[in-house]
């Protein structure tokens, strides 16, 4: 499995993790909205209750006449019949009730009961009282206005709430908690983590009654399972969507271009130099600077960046900064003026004649020591531009080289349009040469083509003795080579110098 596999998975599977929660979370808050909600239910039936109630005293206190007459009783129980949530109706005489619709006259009047509290439209309401009368009724509720006591059994409510949860209304008077109507919650069971656990939601009204509901995720997901099923269905729509999205971003991240791109901003790009020496005296008479890469990824080579370099438009601050960053090293050591630097330089800004800009760069106008400019050979510079603007170069104190020779355009005629002092012979030459191999037979013809011209030849790849001392019996005066030293920094070139 590649790393980028792993990343993206762990990633991915992250993010699927966070939008679970978060999809979680928000069905908790939905949840606990839609339990607030329907615990309105409640309110809205004793609302109802309450107008029931408010109208049965109004009709009945009209009505009332001789106390407890058959008619009187009569009354009563059309009343009770006509509402929902009254069990009972009875007539009171101020102190005892005489007279109950369900009961007819009492042979022992009852006494009231006391009044637990009054409400805000004035009916005195006693809770939790038997009402011995009906059947041994329990824990019923009697409220009273006028002549009249209503007695109501809120248990009934039950009948009335369709709350998809387990509520219960509670009465609270004095810090005291009265049960009134629903399934018995305990109230310290239920667990008010915001997120887990069960949930309880308790809202209260101005009469000292509160509604609590008691639910749990598990269960409302259940009850709502199309909706747990979507989350579901997003959460791996989701982790599948970041998996692909993360993955493509991390190959891209990878990729050359990418690096290269921030390798610019990111100051990835560094010099090296190759010596160049003369092998008569086995001195180094000069470098090639050669630009290496190095990111957190690792190192880049030549042959990689330098097309993504191009094809990014970035060619000439590239090559500008190489320039100025090997200068400046090779200042630093000291060598200014004791070797030629050869830089390479893409085709494009020697057409485009941006290349110019050297001419007005403090650092390379100022240079003591010769510089040189390699053109690879096997890209033809079409045009009379190009041609001029390497002919400005040469005026201005530039060697031109011509690098790779053998490998592309090249004819005496063209090296010439080139204004170019150095022949490069390319390392596919020099390779066997030390065996006598057929395609380093040429050499020595470029050797005198280039005498003839005044151009000094390199010979460049020279990885042993032999070849240096074939090469010099070929009549080749400079070479250049892994045998003479690797790309280095100018510090070692330095101390290479010093040995
Ligand atoms: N426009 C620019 N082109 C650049 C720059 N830096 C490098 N390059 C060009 O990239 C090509 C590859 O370069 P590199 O990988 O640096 O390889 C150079 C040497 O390391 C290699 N070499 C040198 N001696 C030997 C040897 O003995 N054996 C062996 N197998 N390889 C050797 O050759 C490359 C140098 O080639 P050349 O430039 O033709 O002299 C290459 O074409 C570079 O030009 C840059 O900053 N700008």
């Amino acid at each position: 499995m590649s790393r980028i596999h792993v990343y993206s998975l762990v990633l991915s599977t992250a993010l699927a993790i966070i939008i679970v929660i978060g999809l979680y979370a928000a069905s908790t808050h939905l949840m606990r909205w839609d339990m607030t909600r329907q615990s309105q239910s409640i309110y809205k039936l004793m609302d109802h209750l309450n107008r029931d109630a408010q109208s049965s005293w109004q009709r009945l206190e009209n009505s009332y006449s001789v106390p407890c007459s058959a008619k009187q009783l009569q009354e009563m129980r059309s009343e009770l019949f006509l509402t929902w949530h009254i069990r009972d109706i009875a007539f009171t005489d101020g102190s005892n009730i005489l007279c109950t619709a369900t009961a007819g006259v009492l042979s022992v009047p009852k006494a009231l009961p006391e009044i637990t509290y009054v409400a805000i439209r004035g009916a005195q309401i006693s809770i939790n009282q038997d009402w011995p009368v009906l059947g041994n009724m329990h824990d019923v509720a009697m409220a009273r206005r006028g002549h009249f006591v209503l007695v109501v059994d809120p248990r009934s409510l039950e009948n009335f709430v369709e709350l998809p949860y387990p509520w219960e209304l509670v009465h609270f008077l004095g810090g005291v908690r009265h049960h009134a109507a629903g399934l018995i919650l305990n109230s310290e069971a239920t667990v008010n983590h915001k997120y887990f656990g069960q949930f309880r939601v308790e809202q209260c009204n101005n009469f000292g009654y509160c509604v609590n509901v008691l639910s749990d995720i598990h269960t409302y997901l259940a009850r709502n399972l199309p909706t747990t099923g979507l989350i579901v269905l997003l959460a791996y729509l989701f982790g599948w969507f970041s998996y692909v999205r993360i993955r493509r971003y991390l190959n891209h991240r990878q990729s050359i271009e990418y690096r290269v791109r921030r390798g610019v901003a990111a100051d990835a790009f560094y010099p090296l130099v190759q010596p160049v020496v003369e092998l008569e005296s086995q001195r180094v008479i000069g470098c090639e600077v050669l630009a290496r890469f190095r990111d957190a990824r690792g190192d880049l080579y030549p042959d990689q960046f330098i097309p993504v370099v191009a094809s990014q438009g970035l060619s000439w601050p590239f090559t500008i900064n190489m320039i100025e960053k090997a200068l400046h090293e090779i200042r630093e050591n000291d060598l200014e003026d004791k070797i030629s630097v050869a830089f390479n330089f893409m085709p494009r800004d020697i057409t485009n004649g941006k290349i110019l800009d050297l001419l007005q760069n403090p650092l390379v106008v100022g240079w003591k020591g010769q510089l040189t400019i390699e053109l690879t050979e096997s890209e033809e510079f079409e045009g009379s531009e190009a041609h001029q603007v390497l002919y400005k170069l040469s005026q201005a104190g530039f060697d031109i080289a011509i690098d790779d020779f053998g490998t592309g355009y090249s004819n005496l005629k063209y090296i010439d349009q080139l204004h170019c002092s150095y022949l490069k012979i390319d390392r596919t030459f020099v390779m066997d040469v030390e065996e006598g191999a057929i395609r380093s037979s040429i050499i020595p013809n470029i050797v005198s083509i280039a005498n003839k011209a005044g151009l000094r030849v390199i010979a460049e790849g020279v990885e042993n003795l032999a070849q240096a001392t074939q090469l010099h019996n070929m009549g080749v005066k400079y070479v250049q080579g892994y045998f003479y030293g690797r790309p280095m920094s100018a510090a070692k070139l330095q101390e290479k110098i010093d040995e």
